[in-house]
């Protein structure tokens, strides 16, 4: 699909995704926003961020109100072009860092911090409405709560699911190159674990009201981009393209 294939609106196009860890939701809406030249912002990696710059300080995690005064004065920048994403904390580029199991492992500690996610609620929005060098179309925007709190009005709300099999191997992959037996249980802590952790906060499991639903377990990725442009473009246009072929295939509902 082209960058032509939703039209230009008014007021800049919000796309809300969310769905659990390894779902594919970062690397499905960076490629969306991509094709459609849109920004593209990952709030999981402002999370990831904080908890970084909160271990870097030295804070005791536990210390719910230290962390969150940390939160409130952390200098942090996320840069929103889908081909060039980055998050820095007071300048310094922490990308990579934020990614390393260290992190994973501990960031629903934050994440379900309320004051911290108070704070971050604030970002997103100034983030999602700000766009980029004054040439905001719009902004495609991914996390756990971003359809049912942070952009409830957004013009797309998508769940996106994958069975726990298909998040498992997936993520296994990624981090292990091999969807192995041992590599998966290596996997397991980040995606069950966390999950269980971060739903007590949000509602990533079942869509919401007027909340669309994808499962892609039975997707690869390309399926996935695809489904999510036809929705997308059905949402937008309330045309029926011939792409609505692939979200028939990926259980859109
Ligand atoms: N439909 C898909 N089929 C297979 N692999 C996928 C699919 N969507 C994403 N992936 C891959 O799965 C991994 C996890 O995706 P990611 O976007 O990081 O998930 P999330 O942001 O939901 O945790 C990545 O390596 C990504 O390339
Ligand atoms: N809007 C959001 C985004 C992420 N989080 C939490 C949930 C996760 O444990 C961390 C990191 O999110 P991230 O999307 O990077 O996690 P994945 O590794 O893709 O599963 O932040 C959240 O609570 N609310």
């Amino acid at each position: 699909m082209s960058a032509q294939s939703v039209p230009t609106q008014a007021r800049p196009l919000v796309i809300a995704v969310d769905g659990p860890s390894g779902s594919g939701k970062s690397s499905v809406s960076r490629e969306v926003a991509r094709r459609l030249g849109l920004e593209y912002l990952d709030t999981g990696a402002m999370y990831r961020a904080a908890t970084w710059s909160v271990v870097e300080a030295g804070i005791d995690l536990a210390d719910a109100a230290a962390v969150a005064e940390h939160v409130r004065n952390l200098d942090l920048t996320m840069a929103t072009d889908p081909t060039a994403p980055g998050v820095r904390v007071a300048g310094h580029d922490v990308s990579a860092a934020i990614r390393e199991t260290r992190i994973s492992s501990i960031v629903s500690k934050v994440a379900t911090n309320l004051d911290v996610r108070a704070e971050m609620l604030k970002r997103q929005r100034d983030l999602i409405t700000a766009g980029r060098n004054g040439t905001h179309q719009g902004c495609v925007a991914e996390g756990r709560d971003i359809t049912t709190v942070v952009a409830p009005d957004a013009d797309v709300r998508l769940l996106l699911t994958a069975s726990e099999e298909a998040r498992l191997a997936r993520r296994a992959k990624e981090l292990h190159g091999s969807a192995d037996a041992a590599s998966v249980e290596a996997t397991r802590d980040q995606i069950v674990r966390r999950d269980s952790d971060d739903s007590t906060v949000s509602n990533f499991e079942v869509a919401a009201d007027g909340v669309m639903h994808l499962d892609s377990s039975a997707l690869d990725f390309e399926q996935t981009v695809d489904a999510v442009l036809a929705a997308i473009t059905r949402i937008v246009t309330g045309s029926v393209t011939d792409l609505d072929e692939h979200a028939r295939a990926g259980a859109v509902s």
